[in-house]
């Protein structure tokens, strides 16, 4: 793969965090290895799925991606720039070309703001002009009404919320989105609707995602290479398909027993 086709290219990153549990009386807490050996390629305008249970190492990977955290080993470059170790300063700029939809977006919208305010706060911190017609632009990107605009996030549905957050994020223009358990909240047609905006975006605006979830059958319908993490490694890294039809590691494996049988309601998923 030519280096220029990556938006990232991580080679050897590995993250260690103070153990909280150890809660030393003096000095610092020792440091607890959370990922290692981590080689990756995100290849501009695809959508890379991580997947792994509860504690394997996927939000600390996110969050190193987009440098939240500064990694313990290797490198991390960004549209071929070495961001490993940059200061805040020298990052700030990069970071509209970065930006990541949350869990819950009842505690990622601010709920004072109206859904307009809420698109439009950062496009004005980053010095956007012509605002007004790019919070429209980034609601109809998403499917919901320009209306919505004089709408507070609880007057919405979870599914809406979780819309209206990636309205945000695209609103920016971003190069690359990481989206952290984003759907695993919703129930299962919400599910549907996000995944299915989420599709028609990566296709129409050529966006770059990652896309975080313990749920298999959500990264099958999204993602166009998955990386399977288990305690802080990669078990495996393939092709969906590739993965699907043929699964190298016995915790794939494992992680596929857990898909819950499709239901027939959704069966034109
Ligand atoms: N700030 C931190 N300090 C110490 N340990 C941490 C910290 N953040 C995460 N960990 C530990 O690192 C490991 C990986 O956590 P992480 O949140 O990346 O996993 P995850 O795969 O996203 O899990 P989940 O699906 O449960 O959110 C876990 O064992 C967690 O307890």
């Amino acid at each position: 793969m030519a280096l220029d086709d990556s938006i990232f290219s991580i080679a050897s990153l590995e993250v260690a965090l103070p153990d909280m549990a150890a809660k030393p009386v003096f000095g610092r807490a020792p440091l607890i290895s959370i990922l290692k050996g981590i080689n990756l390629e995100i290849t501009r305008g695809t959508v890379l799925g991580i997947v792994g249970g509860s504690g394997s190492g996927k939000s600390t990977l996110g969050r190193a991606l987009l440098r939240l955290i500064e990694p313990t080993n290797g490198t991390i470059r960004f549209d071929g720039r070495d961001i490993t170790h940059l200061g805040e300063d020298e990052l700030r700029p990069i970071r509209r070309q970065m930006q990541m939809i949350f869990q819950d977006p009842m505690s990622s919208l601010n709920p004072r703001r109206r859904v307009g305010a809420i698109i439009a706060d950062p496009l004005a911190l980053h010095g956007f002009d012509g605002i007004d017609g790019r919070i429209d632009d980034a609601l109809d990107h998403v499917g919901l009404p320009r209306s919505f605009k004089s709408r507070y996030p609880h007057e919405l549905s979870g599914g809406q919320r979780q819309r209206v957050g990636i309205a945000r994020a695209i609103a920016l223009k971003p190069e690359f989105i990481l989206a952290d358990e984003i759907v695993s909240g919703l129930d299962v047609s919400s599910q549907a609707q996000v995944l299915n905006v989420l599709g028609s975006l990566v296709k129409e605006l050529g966006l770059t995602l990652a896309f975080i979830s313990h749920d298999l059958s959500v990264i099958r319908r999204l993602c166009d290479r998955v990386m399977v993490l288990n305690r802080g490694e990669i078990a495996e890294f393939a092709n969906t398909d590739e993965l699907f039809a043929s699964p190298k590691s016995d915790y794939t494996r494992e992680l596929m027993d857990a898909i819950p049988l499709p239901d027939p309601d959704q069966a034109n998923w």
